[in-house]
């Protein structure tokens, strides 16, 4: 069952030490003593977003979806009931808002808030975003611009608004008894490698990364002040940030993304073999359980977090650093041979014809 575990919260079985405490406690935690978590997850209608939904109901938690097309939103509450563990126990919720509109997101929290008896959710989950690749100048300026509202103003708007709320200060008497939060954003490799033909979209997600890495510092602060608790005002509870950066999502919107995306685009991404939602989501809340925090969900995404690592916090020191001094022998052929890839493609194929966007 999925749920909290006081005693454990800092300690699972001597391997896991207080920074990177674990995400869900499922081995460990007593379903008698622990309440459900509550989850939200952002794009909870459809690819990766409803599978993370479907696993997370089928380990206990009630769960609330977020996007804007109600009918979609629907139909994914009728299938997290079929998969709940405990159908009379669980609830699930559906609210309809467009992320991009920062008010939006300070609605979201309140009504499940009100929705979960007083109490703000447990986990949010940032899964909504979709791809519209295109060469920089071929795709408009306005186009451009709403990619880094759908992907990063999403994210952006909803850590805000979570984070408002999970940090503001309350007195002792107001502090939770299970004490751990989780925000998780949904990056993508292209924010670790550039690929031509992602312009309108890698950066938007190099971006969470960023507030990602930011945040993950930031939230520090507020941790240190949480272990004062009992003298002073602090947070509720202390909280965790995580990102899951995936490799192709076979998707409903990795199947529009192909259908206008370039050919070049398409031949320099040959080595990435695309998961099925099912398997990143499963793979990102195995890591999340295990307490990583950069978490990507196959070799050749780890490869290319490694060469990318930069000071972002690592899972294990070891690990990471073999695997970034690995990976940075491997990028000296690759970033030549990506560029190179791009150079032959018009030596032989001349400009795209793809300037009809507009
Ligand atoms: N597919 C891929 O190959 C990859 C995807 N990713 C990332 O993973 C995440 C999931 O992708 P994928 O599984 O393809 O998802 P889909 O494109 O299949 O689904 C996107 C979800 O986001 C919702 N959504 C989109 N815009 C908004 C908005 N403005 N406000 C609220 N909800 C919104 C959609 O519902 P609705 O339209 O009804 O609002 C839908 O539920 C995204 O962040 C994506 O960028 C990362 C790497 C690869
Ligand atoms: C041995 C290591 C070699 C590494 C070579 C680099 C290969 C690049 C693969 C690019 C994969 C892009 C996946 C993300 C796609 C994505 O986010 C979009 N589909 C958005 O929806």
């Amino acid at each position: 069952m999925f749920g909290f575990n006081r005693k454990n919260e800092f300690q699972v079985e001597g391997r896991v030490s207080a920074r990177w405490a674990p995400f869900l406690s499922t081995h460990l935690s007593s379903p008698a003593n622990y309440p459900l978590q509550t989850v939200v997850i952002t794009g909870g209608s459809d690819g990766m977003g409803r599978a993370v939904a479907g696993q997370l109901a089928g380990k206990g938690a009630h769960v609330v979806v977020v996007a804007r097309t109600a009918s979609k939103l629907e139909a994914t509450v009728e299938e997290l009931r079929s998969k709940a563990l405990n159908t009379l126990k669980q609830r699930f919720l559906y609210i309809c808002a467009d992320l991009t509109d920062a008010n939006e997101c300070d609605r979201v929290i309140s009504e499940v808030t009100a929705w979960n008896d007083g109490s703000a959710p447990d986990v949010v989950w940032c899964c909504a975003g979709f791809c519209h690749p295109g060469f920089f100048t071929d795709v408009p300026i306005s186009i451009q611009r709403q990619q880094m509202d759908t992907v990063y103003w999403t994210a952006a708007n909803m850590a805000h608004a979570t984070l408002r709320n999970w940090l503001a200060p309350v007195p002792p008497s107001g502090q939770m008894r299970n004490p751990r939060r989780h925000l998780i954003f949904t990056c993508s490799t292209l924010a670790f490698v550039p690929i031509a033909g992602y312009g309108p979209y890698s950066p938007a997600k190099a971006a969470i990364r960023s507030l990602s890495d930011t945040l993950s510092q930031e939230i520090e602060m507020y941790n240190g002040a949480y272990t004062q608790r009992h003298r002073n005002t602090a947070p509720a509870a202390d909280v965790k940030i995580h990102t899951v950066f995936p490799m192709g999502i076979l998707s409903p919107g990795f199947d529009n993304e192909q259908k206008i995306k370039p050919e070049l685009t398409k031949m320099l991404e040959e080595s990435d073999k695309p998961q099925t939602p099912e398997e990143v989501s499963q793979i990102a809340i195995q890591a999340l359980e295990r307490g990583e925090y950069l978490i990507t969900t196959m070799f050749v995404g780890n490869v290319m977090k490694g060469t990318a690592l930069g000071p972002s916090p690592r899972n294990n020191i070891v690990g990471d650093t073999f695997m970034s001094w690995l990976s940075n022998l491997v990028f000296l052929q690759v970033i030549p041979d990506l560029r190179s890839k791009a150079f032959n493609w018009g030596k032989t194929n001349g400009l795209p014809q793809t300037t009809s966007e507009e």
